[in-house]
């Protein structure tokens, strides 16, 4: 049974479709992370899931139940489901013991039982020690994790997340990352994470939707996104790549024989792909060694623990950006060696 499950799900802002027919399982248990540019429509799933706007066309199901179409929107606090936005809402004149027992207090839970429930779900999220704490004497990184375990305490079967980490500083978020990761092992809530963090998307989730335009793109395990993008749009979206052109010459089963500049590669496709194709290549799928695609060095350029060498191909206009453990020199002929290569569907 799938925890969520959104269908034909449209959303129109007057002139503006936010989301424009998006259908998409989410399994009890799971950890799905939206990602996508700038008003592609992540944070309005969100809401359309919460309770917190109806559907233009398109029905919401919780479970077996159907809780929003565009007549019928069960409200928000009926469905169980617990929010984290990047702004805490937290309450400033509350001590943080009190913050995370508000759920319960405003379900008129018995007042005996809150304290153990509230000490507990404070050690899940790291916070033992702080309940007597106010809310303006915490970090950023600390008030997140108040804002999350008021989310746990309520135990909301689906926690929503809309860029819970957008206002922390780098070393910051990646400890948040870990915190996330092992909250969703120990307690197996579902979770949608709305990001446009393509990193934190794929250490974090089990599964990655990409959206564009109100449209999903791809839903796939973060390996299969990075590896296997669906089209060019989340090839270009997901971690550093090249798109180079190419001419089918053979494939059989999944593997695809593509012409670059004379040089004949082996490349992974979904299909049958004819004809000019373009190939994705990742750069620490590509290696400076004696035989390969013949290149030149354009440029290098030392970024921590390699090089990173940028590369003219035979063909005009064709760039490569390679990884190399050794500064080149601009003007220097090469050959890549390439050991992983990937045929973009439909370019
Ligand atoms: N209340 C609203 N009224 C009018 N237009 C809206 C409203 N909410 C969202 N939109 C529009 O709908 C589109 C999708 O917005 P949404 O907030 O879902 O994007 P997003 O992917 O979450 O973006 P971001 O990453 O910037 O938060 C945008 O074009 C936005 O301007």
């Amino acid at each position: 049974m799938s925890e969520i499950r959104v269908e034909s799900l449209i959303k129109r802002y007057g002139d503006t479709t936010a989301l424009d027919g998006v259908s998409l399982d989410f399994p009890e248990g799971s950890f799905t992370a939206l990602l996508g540019p700038s008003g592609c429509g992540k944070t309005t799933m969100l809401r359309l899931i919460a309770g917190f706007e109806a559907p233009s066309e398109g029905r919401v199901f919780l479970g077996d139940a159907l809780v929003a179409d565009p007549k019928r929107q069960l409200p928000p606090e009926a469905r169980n489901i617990g929010v984290v936005f990047q702004s805490y809402a937290l309450w400033p004149h509350m001590d943080v013991a009190e913050n995370v027992a508000y759920p319960l207090k405003a379900r008129r839970v018995a007042s005996a039982g809150i304290p153990a429930r509230v000490a507990a779900v404070l050690d899940i999220v790291g916070l033992g020690g702080f309940a007597k704490r106010r809310i303006d004497e915490l970090s950023g990184g600390q008030r997140q994790r108040v804002a999350l375990a008021r989310c746990l305490v309520a135990e909301a079967g689906v926690i929503l997340f809309d860029e819970p980490l957008a206002n922390l500083d780098m070393h910051l978020r990646a400890a948040m990352v870990d915190v996330f990761r092992d909250i969703h092992r120990r307690t197996g809530v579902t979770i949608v994470y709305v990001t446009h963090d393509q990193t934190e998307a794929l250490a974090l989730a089990d599964r990655v939707v990409v959206m564009s335009k109100g449209r999903l793109l791809q839903a796939a395990p973060p390996q299969e996104i990075y590896r296997s993008p669906a089209d060019v749009a989340v090839a270009g979206f997901v971690g550093r790549g090249n798109l180079i052109s190419g001419n089918t010459v053979d494939h059989w089963d999944r593997t695809s024989i593509i012409d670059i500049a004379g040089h004949r590669l082996a490349a992974r496709s979904r299909d049958k792909p004819a004809g000019t194709v373009k190939v994705l290549l990742r750069p620490e799928a590509l290696r400076i060694a004696a035989e390969g695609l013949p290149a030149t060095v354009l440029d290098s350029v030392y970024r921590g623990p390699v090089h990173e060498v940028r590369l003219a191909l035979a063909e005009p206009g064709q760039h490569l950006l390679v990884d190399s453990t050794e500064a080149l020199t601009v003007g220097q002929r090469v050959h890549v060696a390439v050991s992983d290569a990937w045929v973009v569907p439909g370019a």
